[in-house]
């Protein structure tokens, strides 16, 4: 799936988050819990050498409760950073971040007061809902539009750390392709540059694969069809969005899955795990070298 949204703003706050993680005393990532992988900015891996972070999965509410753990575990005990599970409903275990935010970083030996911390997040993450709690007052501007934080500010938290929240930004090259859908399923693309029948089969055909039962409950069907056009087809029945010869309006089909799974009316669901993404990339590096080696023999 091809993705062309990359306005003049996202270069720039690269470009800034580039210079500014270095001087950072500490990391905090806002990242989708039902899409824990495809929201994360992979800069941070490579930018942040041993400066401590913590991933807050944000939305928990709307992901799988089970699948959520395993990521949280997976995160835990895999990469050295902390991960955290929480949702605008518990705004108290948001703010205990403030009190693990300065013993994550002890060996620095730093006066609390002067801690600096960076927020990153993509787009409609809930990043800003996420420093509005932090913050104890509103100081970012909250909305379920992709980007509607545009410029760097500072912000001085209860516990005297310094955090500096930057755009929300999406990065141009999306791999594995599975990614991308996952990131337009979730809202983080903006609707108008999706091509959303697309996005919607691709949804169609992942719950079909892993989450039947909710399609069953949600679209009262009695099975589950052979293909995702079949699908399309029943919840047009079922939703009264049929065309003249018996074929369902697919724009409208499409609307009403992608809107049913980001208001959670298909139950709670998580688009990747950690093992799905361990077969993609090594299927991505698999091909890579496949590729390589068929140049080498030209
Ligand atoms: N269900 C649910 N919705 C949430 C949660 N956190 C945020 N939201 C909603 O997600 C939407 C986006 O939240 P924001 O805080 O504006 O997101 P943002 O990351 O600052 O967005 P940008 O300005 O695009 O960077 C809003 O409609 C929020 O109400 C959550 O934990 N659960």
């Amino acid at each position: 799936m091809a993705i062309n949204w990359y306005p003049g703003h996202m270069h720039k706050a690269k470009k800034e988050i580039r210079e500014v993680i270095p001087k950072m005393d500490l990391i905090i990532e806002v990242l989708d819990a039902r899409l824990p992988f495809s929201s994360e900015n992979p800069m941070v891996a490579s930018l942040r050498r041993d400066t401590p972070c913590i991933k807050i999965l944000n939305k928990s509410d709307l992901a799988d409760p089970v699948v959520t753990q395993r990521w949280v575990d997976h995160i835990n005990s895999t990469s050295g950073m902390k991960a955290i599970a929480v949702n605008l409903k518990q705004p108290d275990k948001i703010r205990s971040i403030l009190d693990m935010a300065p013993a994550m970083v002890p060996e620095r030996n730093l006066d609390v007061s002067q801690l600096k911390a960076i927020i990153l997040g993509i787009p409609n993450v809930g990043k800003s809902t996420t420093i509005n709690i932090l913050a104890s007052r509103t100081v970012a501007k909250t909305g379920n539009e992709p980007a509607v934080t545009k410029q760097q500010q500072r912000i001085k938290l209860p516990n005297n750390i310094v955090l500096l929240d930057t755009p929300g930004f999406l990065w141009p090259k999306l791999e594995p392709e599975d990614c991308g859908y996952r990131l337009a399923i979730s809202g983080a693309i903006k609707n108008t540059v999706i091509e959303f029948e697309d996005v919607a089969m691709y949804l169609a055909e992942f719950m079909m694969a892993h989450y039947p039962d909710a399609l069953r409950q949600r679209y009262q069907l009695k099975e589950i069809p052979e293909s995702g056009i079949e699908l399309f087809d029943m919840i047009g029945q079922r939703r009264g969005c049929m065309r003249r010869g018996g074929i369902a309006d697919t724009h409208k089909v499409a609307e009403i899955l992608i809107n049913e799974f980001r208001d959670g009316q298909l139950g709670r669901i998580t688009l990747e795990t950690p093992e799905m993404i361990e077969t993609q990339l090594k299927a991505m590096e698999e091909s890579k070298a496949a590729r390589e080696a068929g140049k080498a023999k030209k």
